[in-house]
C-alpha cells in the first residue's frame, strides 16, 4: 500500500476513536456530570462547546464548517504533495485531518461540540476537550516545530 494511504488510515482511525468516545460520553453521561479519574488532575465531565477553542464565538456554526472545509482542503492538498514524499511530514497532517473532521461531524449534526477531557494543570482548569481537538493540536505543534527544522536544516545545508 503507498505511504499516501497509512496516512489516511491514520486519520481515519482518530474520527472513529474521537467519535466514539463522544459517543460514550453524550449516551451514558448528563451534561455537567463529572467522573474522577485523577484526583485534583484529570476528570472525565460531558460539555458542550458551539464555539471554537476556549469557547470563543459561540454559535457561529456556519462560520466554523466554511474554515473546517478550508483546513481540510489545504490539508488534503499537502498531504497528496508531500505525503508521499516524507511519511514522518504526513502523520501531523493526517493528525489535524482527523481531528478537523472529528469536530466537523459534531458541528453538522448537533451543531456543537462534545468535550469531556477536564484536565487541570496546577489551580488553571484547562478548557475542556476532546480526542479531535487533543489530535488538532498535537498535529499543528508538530508541523511548526517540523517546519522551524527543516527551516534550520536548510540553511546549515546553504552555509556549507
Ligand atoms: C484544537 C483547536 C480547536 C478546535 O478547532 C477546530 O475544530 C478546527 C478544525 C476548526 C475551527 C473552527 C478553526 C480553528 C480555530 C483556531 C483556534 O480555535 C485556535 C486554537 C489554538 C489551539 C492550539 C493549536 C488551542 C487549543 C485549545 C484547545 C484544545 O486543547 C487541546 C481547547 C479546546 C476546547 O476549547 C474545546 O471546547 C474546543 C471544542 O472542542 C471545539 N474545537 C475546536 O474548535
Amino acid at each position: 500500500m503507498k505511504i499516501i494511504k497509512w496516512h489516511y488510515l491514520l486519520a481515519a482511525l482518530i474520527i472513529i476513536f474521537d467519535q466514539v468516545t463522544k459517543y460514550i460520553v453524550a449516551a451514558s453521561m448528563r451534561i455537567g456530570e463529572s467522573i474522577e479519574v485523577v484526583p485534583s488532575f484529570l476528570y472525565l465531565t460531558s460539555h458542550r462547546n458551539a464555539g471554537a477553542a476556549f469557547g470563543i464565538l459561540q454559535g457561529q456554526r456556519w462560520f466554523f464548517l466554511i474554515i473546517t472545509i478550508v483546513v481540510i482542503a489545504v490539508v488534503v492538498y499537502y498531504m497528496q504533495q508531500y505525503g508521499t514524499l516524507s511519511f514522518t511530514f504526513g502523520i501531523p497532517l493526517a493528525l489535524v485531518l482527523g481531528g478537523a473532521i472529528g469536530n466537523f461531524i459534531d458541528r453538522m449534526l448537533f451543531g456543537e461540540v462534545v468535550d469531556f477531557v477536564d484536565v487541570y494543570l496546577f489551580a488553571y482548569n484547562y478548557p475542556i476537550f476532546n480526542v479531535a481537538d487533543a489530535a488538532l493540536t498535537v498535529g499543528v505543534v508538530w508541523l511548526i516545530i517540523g517546519m522551524f527544522l527543516d527551516e534550520r536544516s536548510r540553511k546549515k545545508e546553504e552555509a556549507h
